[in-house]
């Protein structure tokens, strides 16, 4: 086994993943760096989410490595991969799934609570999350209460209230409109940038991949090339267009 480069936080090589005899992964490698916005694109079924879930450690490949810091998460058992993902790892899916019995500062504040973060230093962090994704009226609202929306916003709080060190989005803005998809999605880009937390983040849409530093492309569980376009904004990252296969 080769160590990755040392500016990588996350680092695959060669990943080959089938899901019941059918490949969705095909030999994919890739780097992403300390603080960086990665954008996986591609068209639905092309590999996202399972690249994602490599990297995140939740699902092992059946060839390749994955190496978080110099750490090979290929390697490991479940128990510590399962460590890994609750200590510095944050997950976002496409549709939010909340716990029905804990209000919304609950929900938030709860992986702060699993790493033994006493609840007034938790509910403090949640609440300032949930205002600043403009959802803090929610606060004491349960889950059935909350619109769709609302309720993602309030997955996305609980993703960033442990300032994780990777962020891993799956398609995180689904269930939102257009525009609140942008006012989310700037939320999540700045709170990332300013806290230091690399994102991964699985989008087909490209206003998403535009907020991005990069992107790479997948179709049929292989890379595309991706060619870099100049910056959209000064602030707002890069976006980039697949050319082929
Ligand atoms: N649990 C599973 N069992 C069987 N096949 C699966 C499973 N998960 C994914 N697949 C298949 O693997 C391929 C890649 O799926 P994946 O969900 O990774 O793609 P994706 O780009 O994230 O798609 P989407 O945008 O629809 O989420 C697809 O052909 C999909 O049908």
């Amino acid at each position: 086994m080769v160590a990755p480069p040392d500016n990588d936080v996350l680092w695959a090589r060669a990943l080959h993943v089938k899901h019941n005899g059918s490949p969705a992964l095909s030999g994919v490698s890739l780097g992403v760096r300390e603080g960086e916005i990665l954008a996986v694109g591609g068209p639905r079924g092309s590999g996202k989410t399972t690249l994602l879930q490599c990297l995140s450690g939740q699902l092992l490949p059946q060839q390749g490595e994955v190496w978080f810091n110099s750490v090979p998460v290929h390697t490991m058992g479940p128990l510590s991969r399962e460590r890994l993902r609750r200590d510095r790892f944050g997950w976002i899916d496409p549709a939010p799934v909340l716990i029905p019995e804990l209000n919304a500062w609950e929900n938030a504040a709860l992986p702060l609570m699993l790493r033994g973060t006493g609840r007034r230093a938790a509910k403090k962090t949640a609440l300032e999350w949930l205002e600043r994704l403009d959802i803090g009226d929610c606060a004491r609202k349960r889950p059935h209460t909350l619109l769709q929306a609302e309720r993602q916003r309030v997955a996305i709080a609980r993703a960033l209230v442990p300032a994780p060190t990777v962020l891993f989005a799956d398609e995180p803005t689904a269930p939102l409109h257009r525009a609140d998809r942008a006012h989310v999605l700037r939320t999540l880009t700045t709170a990332a940038r300013s806290h230091g937390i690399t994102v991964v983040l699985a989008t087909h849409d490209a206003d998403t991949a535009a907020l991005a530093d990069r992107t790479v492309s997948l179709l049929d569980g292989r890379r595309v090339n991706t060619v870099h376009l100049p910056p959209v904004t000064e602030t707002e990252g890069r976006a980039a267009c697949s050319l082929s296969v």
